[in-house]
C-alpha cells in the first residue's frame, strides 16, 4: 500500500497541564493515548519519521504532560494538510483496579471535555496481550463521551504474522467493540517494521478531510 498522505514536517509546539496552556489556533487535533510503555512515543516518532521527536524510554509513566506537535502532510495532489498531534500521558500506572476516571488526572479529563478541535483519539493497546481493565474502561469512557476512537494495536512485530488476526479479535471482543462502537476497527502497528503506518495516516487524512 502506498501512502496517499505523507508527513513532510513535524515540530514540537507546546506543553500543557491545564486549559490555559493549550496552544492557540484553529488546527484540528489528533490525540494519542495508551497505557504506560505501550509504545506511544515510538509510534509518534515512526509516524513522523523523526527519532527523538517524542522521547522514548523503557521507564513507564514518564510523560505527565500534554505535548503538542504541529504536523504538515502532503496529499496525493501535492496540497498540504496541517494538524496538531497531541501526546497525552500514559494511564494504568497503578496496579489496583481502576475506573477510567481514576486512571487520569483532572487535567486530562479537562482536555477530553474542553478541546473543541479534537477530531480523533488514537487509543494504543499492546497487541501481544489481552487488553487490561484500564484499556477497556478508557475505551468505554471515550466512546460514551462521543469521541471518535481509532484503536491501534502496537508492537505487532513481536508476534508472528499468523497470530496478529487472532490477537486483534481478542482485543475486539474484550473491549466490547461490536456493542460500543459497531463501526470501529483495530489497526495493527509496528514502529519497528512500519506495519500499519500508511493505514493510520490514511485514517488521519480521512478524518481531517471530513
Ligand atoms: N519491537 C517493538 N518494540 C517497541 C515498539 N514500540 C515500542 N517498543 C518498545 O517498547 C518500549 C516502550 O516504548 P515507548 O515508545 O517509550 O512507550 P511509551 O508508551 O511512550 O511509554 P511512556 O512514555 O512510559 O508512556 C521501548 O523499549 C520501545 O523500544 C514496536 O513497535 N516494536
Amino acid at each position: 500500500m502506498t501512502a496517499s498522505f505523507t508527513i513532510i514536517n513535524a515540530s514540537y509546539v507546546a506543553t500543557a497541564v491545564n486549559a490555559n496552556q493549550y496552544p492557540a489556533g484553529e488546527l484540528a487535533e489528533i490525540a494519542f493515548i495508551g497505557r504506560s510503555n505501550v509504545g506511544k512515543s515510538s509510534l509518534i516518532n515512526s509516524l513522523c519519521r523523526r527519532n527523538g521527536l517524542a522521547r522514548t524510554s523503557g521507564t513507564p509513566g514518564k510523560t505527565q504532560t500534554i505535548n503538542y506537535f504541529r504536523l504538515a502532510g502532503k496529499l496525493a495532489d501535492d496540497s498540504r494538510l496541517e494538524f496538531m498531534l497531541v501526546d497525552l500521558p500514559g494511564y494504568g500506572y497503578a496496579k489496583r483496579a481502576q475506573t477510567a476516571r481514576s486512571t487520569w488526572s483532572k487535567f486530562i479529563e479537562e482536555y477530553w471535555l474542553k478541546s473543541s478541535r479534537l477530531k480523533l483519539v488514537c487509543q494504543l493497546i499492546d497487541l501481544r496481550h489481552p487488553p487490561m481493565e484500564s484499556d477497556m474502561n478508557v475505551y468505554r469512557w471515550l466512546i460514551e463521551h462521543g469521541l471518535e476512537v481509532q484503536v491501534v494495536a502496537t508492537k505487532a512485530d513481536k508476534i508472528s504474522k499468523s497470530r496478529i488476526r487472532q490477537h486483534i479479535q481478542v482485543i475486539y471482543k474484550d473491549i466490547d467493540m461490536s456493542n460500543l462502537n459497531p463501526a470501529g476497527s483495530i489497526l495493527a502497528y509496528s514502529a519497528v517494521s512500519g506495519l500499519g503506518r500508511d493505514e493510520l495516516l490514511d485514517v488521519i487524512r480521512n478524518i481531517l478531510l471530513k
